[in-house]
């Protein structure tokens, strides 16, 4: 017997397998509108039945032929392959034998060829036309009559409805580049390609480059798919990566099916692309421990350890990324399969055996028979330096150059300690590091336990240095250690700045701040917070000594980081934000604490308001009142405008009407609100003032800090143009003190 368990393989239904699952759906998905650049009025009243790709992964049920083969030409989709490597080989054979049988497809498949000539003189382009095959890449399959091999990129893609590409993907910022303008207006494209591209602002999954390069919607198809299994029909199993449109998916999902390619669809196309790529540095990983013949259980712990560093790191960039996503083909599977049987994995070994000695790229080259680059001293210029490219910069290997992408993340981020085996396996491969080191990092590894207890509401400790940055501590967290919502922060204004000023001691503290840092303010703040660094740290032996960003002393606090004005700003232990963020990034944060806190805060804001109507509050109470009704922690974020400052008694009556931009911070500790904390702080360039809020109502909210001086810019200098009352002048109408700690 072919297969160990019985499967039903809906494309054909006639398969001799017993189904386990149930009957097929019909076809209306099939008839959507926004399938009608797919389909065609005959093939829509097919009575063939349909695949459905649902959020949670399920086997699809595509139709056996969805429609008459004599379907309108016109209105059937194209399909071109980007890419005749090992996988878009199998990828094209895998098309090419269903749009034979599917009436909405045109029958033709191109595959574009990045031009070589063979040792015999023939261009591979010929070759392949002549005999059906890829010599080069696949050997031995035929690949379909209707297969049509094409060198010319623009020629391959004009007339396509689907594309797919499938090419390494280091070549696919080219290729793309190629392509803008170029494609069919309404083409959907899907990306088989495993890796990513990281770039200055971060890292950039091909799909997405697809995606914007060329304005098309693009979804990814991942698994565990070695390319010379599936060449000889051995069964596996894929997986479909789609954003939102599902009726997309079924129709990729159609379109790849075969009884030995079983593909199923999940609505998340981050994740499935991760999977595909970070798997890739597992194997390598998994091939140091071969090399080494550490044995089995050195293996597995090898890839566990690798899957959960997948799944962490994938979730940390993308928030969406869904951990079921992990127990399909394209995740544990296809992690499994590289393990055991891919080329990384293969190279590595033969790098450990060597005791790293020879490179990879030597190795690769050596092992890698037909899957190699053979610089063509006839290609173009352009050509030549895509060739010199590849040589110098990058490998077929994916797993190395992947390995390296993501260690430039996880520097950039701040994350190398939270991700040892991959930052190892990068370390490795470089030569840094002997290939016995990949068993050598177990001391990190509570790194992970803290990281999820903080996600869970352990306490943060974090030092901010001025009004405004604790907001972006929040957010900086957020970013760096991607926490949803911040536990709790104890802050502690650690240090002043700015030559030749007098220190301006400011703070900010929270209700539950422990109680040697509450009420304190300025040198006393500063000593008890160094006290924290010593007493918690060991660091600072000399509290009367002002720190700086490289002092030794805090040089082993993990999770240290000093920010620009040489402030230690922010301690975190274990929560991963490890430097200070570019100020793009303070905006980007500044951006996303807006989008994503605005609504919940307004409208918890609305609401006490309603509940209060005509009453005089501290910001403080709202904010806490605020939290009370929607009972949860995070970061918020209100904008305001200011409203003439005679609202609230200035001076001279004049006005201002600059917009003032509030964060307000709800921090929770554990899950019960009545332990909850507040802070908020002021980011404005015309407000001054402590930390405690008046609101005034007139028709909108108006917020001020007590006491504060209200400033306009005339020639480039702050003037004064009003004071706010002081507390003591503003007295609340009713006061609803909730008091937020420690109820
Ligand atoms: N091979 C597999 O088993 C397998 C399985 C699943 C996914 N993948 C993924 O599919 C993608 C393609 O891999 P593959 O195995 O088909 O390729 P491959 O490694 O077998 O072949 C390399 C391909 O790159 C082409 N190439 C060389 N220089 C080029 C250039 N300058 N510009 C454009 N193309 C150039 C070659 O012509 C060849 O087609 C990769 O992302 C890989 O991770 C591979
Ligand atoms: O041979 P590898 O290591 O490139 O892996 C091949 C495929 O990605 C397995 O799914």
């Amino acid at each position: 017997m072919r297969f160990l368990f019985p499967i039903y393989h809906p494309l054909h239904s006639s398969s001799s397998f017993p189904s386990l699952l149930p009957p097929p759906r019909s076809s209306s998905l099939l008839l959507s509108p926004l399938l009608s650049f797919f389909f065609s009025s005959s093939s829509s009243s097919s009575s063939s039945s349909s695949s459905s790709a649902t959020e949670e992964a399920s086997p699809k049920m595509a139709p056996c032929n969805d429609g008459p083969r004599g379907s309108d030409a016109s209105n059937k989709s194209r399909v071109t392959v980007v890419g005749s490597g090992n996988w878009g080989s199998v990828a094209s054979k895998l098309i090419a034998s269903n749009t034979l049988k599917l009436g909405s497809f045109h029958d033709e498949v191109r595959m574009w060829v990045y031009e070589e000539t063979l040792p015999s003189g023939e261009k591979l382009t010929d070759v392949i036309n002549r005999t059906n095959e890829n010599v080069k890449y696949l050997p031995g399959i035929k690949l379909g009559k209707n297969v049509i091999a094409d060198p010319d990129l623009e020629n391959a893609v004009r007339d396509a409805n689907m594309l797919v590409f499938v090419t390494p993907h280091q070549f696919m910022e080219g290729i793309c580049k190629r392509l803008i303008g170029k494609i069919k207006k309404g083409a959907e494209a899907i990306s088989l390609i495993k890796g990513m591209e990281v770039k200055m602002e971060g890292p950039c999954m091909i799909s997405t480059l697809i995606s914007e390069q060329l304005n098309v919607n693009c979804c990814v198809l991942m698994g565990a798919n070695i390319a010379n299994e599936i060449a000889v029909e051995k069964f596996s199993e894929a997986t479909v990566g789609y954003r939102e449109n599902r009726e997309i998916a079924e129709r990729w999902v159609q379109l790849f099916s075969t009884p030995y390619f079983m593909v199923t669809a999940v609505q998340d196309v981050e994740g499935v692309e991760l999977c595909g790529t970070l798997k890739n540095v597992v194997a390598l990983a998994a091939g140091f421990v071969d090399g080494l013949e550490m044995g089995n259980n050195t293996k597995a712990a090898v890839m566990r350890i690798g899957l959960r560093e997948m799944r962490v790191f994938s979730k940390l960039l993308f928030s969406s990324v869904k951990d079921n996503t992990f127990f399909e083909s394209c995740g544990v599977a296809d992690l499994i399969t590289t393990c055991l049987g891919g080329r990384n994995r293969k190279v590595a070994e033969a790098f450990a055996r060597n005791g790293g000695k020879r490179s990879f790229d030597e190795l690769e080259e050596e092992m890698l028979q037909g899957q190699k680059l053979q610089v063509d001293t006839r290609v173009s210029l352009s050509r030549a330096i895509d060739h010199i490219y590849f040589l110098v910069f990058s490998s077929y290997l994916k797993g190395v150059s992947t390995a390296k992408e993501v260690y430039e993340v996880l520097r950039n981020r701040g994350w190398l300690e939270l991700f040892p085996l991959f930052a190892t396996v990068h370390e490795i491969a470089i030569g840094r590091l002997p290939p016995s080191a990949i068993v050598e990092y177990s001391e990190h590894k509570p790194s992970f336990v803290l990281l999820e207890e903080v996600k869970t509401g352990g306490i943060v400790l974090v030092s901010c240095l001025s009004v405004g940055t604790e907001s972006m501590g929040a957010m900086a967290l957020r970013r760096t250690a991607g926490l949803k919502f911040v536990a709790g922060f104890i802050e502690i204004d650690v240090a002043m700045r700015r030559k030749g000023r007098r220190p301006r001691p400011r703070h900010i503290l929270k209700p539950w701040n422990p109680p040697n840092l509450k009420g304190l303010e300025g040198e006393e703040l500063r000593k008890a917070a160094i006290e924290i660094l010593r007493n918690r740290f060991g660091a600072v032996k000399d509290p009367s000594r002002r720190l700086k960003p490289d002092d030794p002393e805090l040089k082993d606090i993990e999770g240290i980081c000093v920010d620009r004005d040489g402030i230690v700003c922010k301690v975190t232990p274990n929560a991963g934000l490890r430097r200070t963020l570019e100020p793009e990034e303070l905006a980007e944060c500044h951006r996303e604490m807006y989008e994503e806190c605005r609504p919940h805060g307004m409208k918890a804001l609305e609401l006490y308001h309603r509940q209060n109507e005509g009453t005089c509050f501290e910001l403080g109470e709202v904010v806490r009142a605020s939290l009370r009704l929607l009972l949860g922690g995070g970061v918020w974020h209100f904008k305001f405008t200011a409203k003439p400052v005679n609202d609230v008694g200035s001076e001279a009556g004049r006005t201002t009407t600059t917009t003032t931009t509030f964060y307000a911070e709800v921090h929770e500790i554990g899950k019960n609100p009545a332990h909850a904390s507040l802070c908020f702080t002021i980011d404005s360039p015309i407000v001054t003032g402590n930390p405690d809020f008046v609101i005034l109502k007139d028709g909108d909210w108006i917020v001020y800090p007590y006491g504060c001086t209200l400033c306009e810019r005339k020639r480039g200098k702050r003037v004064k143009v009003a004071s706010v009352p002081s507390k003591s002048e503003v007295q609340p109408r009713r006061s609803s003190r909730i008091s937020a700690k420690h109820q």
